[in-house]
């Protein structure tokens, strides 16, 4: 496929290492001062860039008609607007906090876990993230997917980085050194604690999440998740 790499940071350059090794071309790439190629040739763009950037340059693809991936977090007050314009322009979008089969499962694995624990009371859930010093959103997209998840399957309301009430999941952001990203979901009583943990060891399976998501994006209309590539 002709590919455009909307962001040219950390993964953007692991997607194009690994685009390039599965015979894709990459016909265009953004930076923030950077641009090179021709973003109408590409057939689908992969953006991974900053939470300031990432509805432009969405909205850019969707009105050229170009499909677009994208997994840059903290931008998500505006993913309606997103899903409006793809709707109005009849264009091909898929978003994913995560784009790793392992956090996706992990994803599926933490909803099963949310309605066993639910009616035990005695338990509380809370979820931690650790990322490298340079992420600039906190908590990481993932912890609140992760939440979601939990809320959906629980009386939990809402999520907080802060004390929680009874009805709060709360969700504690750790930076340091270069941590690729470690997901845990704690539910701890009096007695015990039941955790679950995702670690990526490379940001090798983000990129080829993002990559398989673009590929199975072509000649479809509309808004996916992960959920939808993955037929989970
Ligand atoms: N969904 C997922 O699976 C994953 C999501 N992420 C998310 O992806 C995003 C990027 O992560 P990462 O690559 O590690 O971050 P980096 O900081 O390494 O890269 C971000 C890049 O975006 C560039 N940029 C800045 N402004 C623009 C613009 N207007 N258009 C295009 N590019 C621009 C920056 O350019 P410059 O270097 O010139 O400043 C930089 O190269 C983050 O939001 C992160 O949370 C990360 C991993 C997995
Ligand atoms: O910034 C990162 O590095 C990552 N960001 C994503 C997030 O915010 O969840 C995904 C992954 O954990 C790496």
């Amino acid at each position: 496929m002709k590919l455009a790499l909307l962001g040219y940071g950390k993964m953007g350059k692991t997607i194009e290492r690994l685009a390039k090794e599965m015979g894709h071309e990459i016909v265009y790439k953004k930076g923030s001062s950077l641009e090179e190629g021709t973003l109408t040739r590409a057939e689908a763009a992969i953006e991974f860039s900053i939470p300031e950037a990432a509805v432009t340059n969405i909205a850019h693809c969707l009105e050229k008609n170009i499909p677009v991936v994208s997994g840059t977090t903290g931008w998500l007050s505006e993913y309606d607007d997103m899903v409006q314009l793809c709707k109005k322009c009849n264009g091909s979008f898929i978003y994913a906090s995560n784009f790793s089969i392992g956090v996706n499962l992990f994803f599926s694995i933490n909803e099963y876990a949310a309605k066993i624990m639910a009616p035990w009371k005695e338990y509380s859930a809370g979820i931690e993230e650790i990322h490298h010093t340079q992420k600039l959103d906190a908590p990481s997209g993932t912890a609140i997917t992760i939440a979601e998840g939990i809320i959906q399957h629980s009386e939990k309301k809402s999520w907080t980085m802060e004390t929680p009430q009874d009805n709060e999941i709360k969700i504690e952001a750790v930076r340091e050194g270069d941590v690729k990203g470690t997901h845990t979901v704690a539910y701890v009583s009096a007695i015990d604690t039941i955790s679950l943990t995702h670690k990526a060891h490379t940001r090798d399976g983000f990129a080829k999440g993002a990559i398989l998501a673009a590929q199975w994006l072509k000649n479809k209309k509309g808004v996916f998740t992960m959920k939808d590539v993955l037929g989970i």
